[in-house]
C-alpha cells in the first residue's frame, strides 16, 4: 500500500503542476479525480501513512481562532516608486553612476498580496503575509488551497520564495455577483478580495475563492550560484513554481519605458490586475554592489501606472 500511495502522490503532484502551473494538463479531469479519491481511500485505510504534503491535504486543517505571528528571516522590503518616464530616467542615471554594462529585467506588478513561502526538504511547511515587512501572519492553511502552490518541489531543498497572491478578475466578478445575490457586501477590487480571502480563519472558505499566485523571488542563500534575476525566475519555474510569462529583459531604460507604455495600454487584456511594472537590475552581483537604502533596494523600482 505504501508504494501505491507514493506512486499516486507523485502522479497527482505532476498532474497538478501540469494543470495549474503549466496550464497544459496531460490527463483529463476525471482521471485526476479518480486517482485523488483512490489516494484518499488508501490514506483513510492507512492513516499512519498520511503526510502533510500529500495532494489530499490541500483543503485540510480546522478553522483557526487566530493567526500566529511569523518573523521573516529576511525582511520583506518595499519598492521605491516611479510615476513617469523622467523618474525612470533618473533611476537609470543613479544606476549608471555606480555600475556599468548592466541589463534590466521587467516584471508585471501584480495587484495582490505579497506572501512568503517556506519549504523544508522540498515540502511546503509555512506561508506568511508580508505584514510590516519584519513580522507577518501565518496563513499556511489558506495558501495550501492555492492549486498553483506546489506542496512538494522538485528538489529536497530548504528555501524561501516570495510572490504575489491574487484573485483573477473572472473569480472576482463571480464572487461579487454571488455576494450581491446573498445580500452581502461586495469587495471593492480583486486585491481586497484576495486579502479578505487569505485572512479567513477557515481554509474551506479560502479554498472556494479561486486564488492564484505568481512567484517572483527566491532567497539569496539557496540560489546563490545563479547569477541573474531572470535566470532565478527560470530556476523557480523548474522547481515547480508559477512565474509570470510576460517577464522580459532589456538592455536600455528606453526599452523599459516602451515596455511600460505597452502594458499601460494592454493590461485590460490580462485576467488579473496589475498596478505597474517592477524593474530590476538583472545581475545579482550588481544588485549586491548597489545595495539598499533604509527601506528599499537601490537596484529595483516600481513604475506605477497613472491611476
Ligand atoms: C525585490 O523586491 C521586490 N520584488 C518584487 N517583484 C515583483 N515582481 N513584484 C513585487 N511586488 C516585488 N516586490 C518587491 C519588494
Amino acid at each position: 500500500a505504501a508504494k501505491k500511495i507514493e506512486e499516486l502522490r507523485d502522479e497527482l503532484h505532476q498532474y497538478n503542476y501540469e494543470y495549474h502551473v503549466l496550464d497544459d494538463p496531460s490527463v483529463p479531469d476525471h482521471i485526476y479525480d479518480k486517482k485523488l479519491h483512490e489516494l484518499m481511500d488508501l490514506e483513510e485505510q492507512f492513516p499512519e501513512l498520511l503526510t502533510s504534503d500529500s495532494p489530499s491535504q490541500r483543503v485540510g486543517g480546522q478553522p483557526l481562532d487566530k493567526f500566529e505571528k511569523v518573523d521573516h528571516e529576511v525582511p520583506m522590503l518595499s519598492l521605491g516608486n516611479a510615476f513617469g518616464e523622467d523618474d525612470l530616467r533618473d533611476f537609470d542615471r543613479r544606476i549608471r553612476e555606480r555600475v556599468s554594462h548592466y541589463r534590466y529585467v521587467c516584471e508585471l506588478k501584480i495587484d495582490g498580496l505579497a506572501v512568503s513561502l517556506r519549504y523544508e526538504d522540498g515540502k511546503f511547511i509555512r506561508g506568511a503575509t508580508r505584514g510590516d515587512g519584519k513580522t507577518g501572519e501565518d496563513i499556511t492553511n489558506n495558501l495550501k488551497t492555492i492549486n498553483s502552490i506546489p506542496l512538494k518541489i522538485q528538489e529536497e531543498e530548504t528555501i524561501e520564495v516570495r510572490g504575489e497572491a491574487y484573485m483573477p478578475k473572472r473569480s472576482f466578478l463571480a464572487l461579487n455577483e454571488a455576494r450581491e445575490a446573498e445580500g452581502q457586501e461586495v469587495f471593492a477590487n480583486p486585491r481586497n478580495a484576495a486579502a479578505g480571502s487569505l485572512r479567513q480563519l477557515d481554509p474551506k472558505i479560502a479554498a472556494k475563492r479561486n486564488l492564484d499566485i505568481f512567484i517572483y523571488s527566491v532567497g539569496q542563500w539557496e540560489a546563490g550560484s545563479i547569477e541573474s534575476h531572470s535566470k532565478r525566475l527560470e530556476y523557480l519555474k523548474k522547481l515547480g513554481f508559477k512565474t509570470n510569462p510576460e517577464t522580459r529583459t532589456f538592455e536600455s531604460i528606453e526599452d523599459v519605458i516602451r515596455y511600460t507604455e505597452e502594458w499601460t495600454l494592454k493590461r485590460s487584456e490580462l485576467d488579473y490586475e496589475i498596478d505597474g511594472i517592477v524593474i530590476k537590475v538583472d545581475s545579482i552581483d550588481q544588485q549586491e554592489e548597489l545595495g539598499f537604502t533604509a527601506k528599499s533596494p537601490r537596484w529595483a523600482i516600481a513604475y506605477k501606472f497613472p491611476a
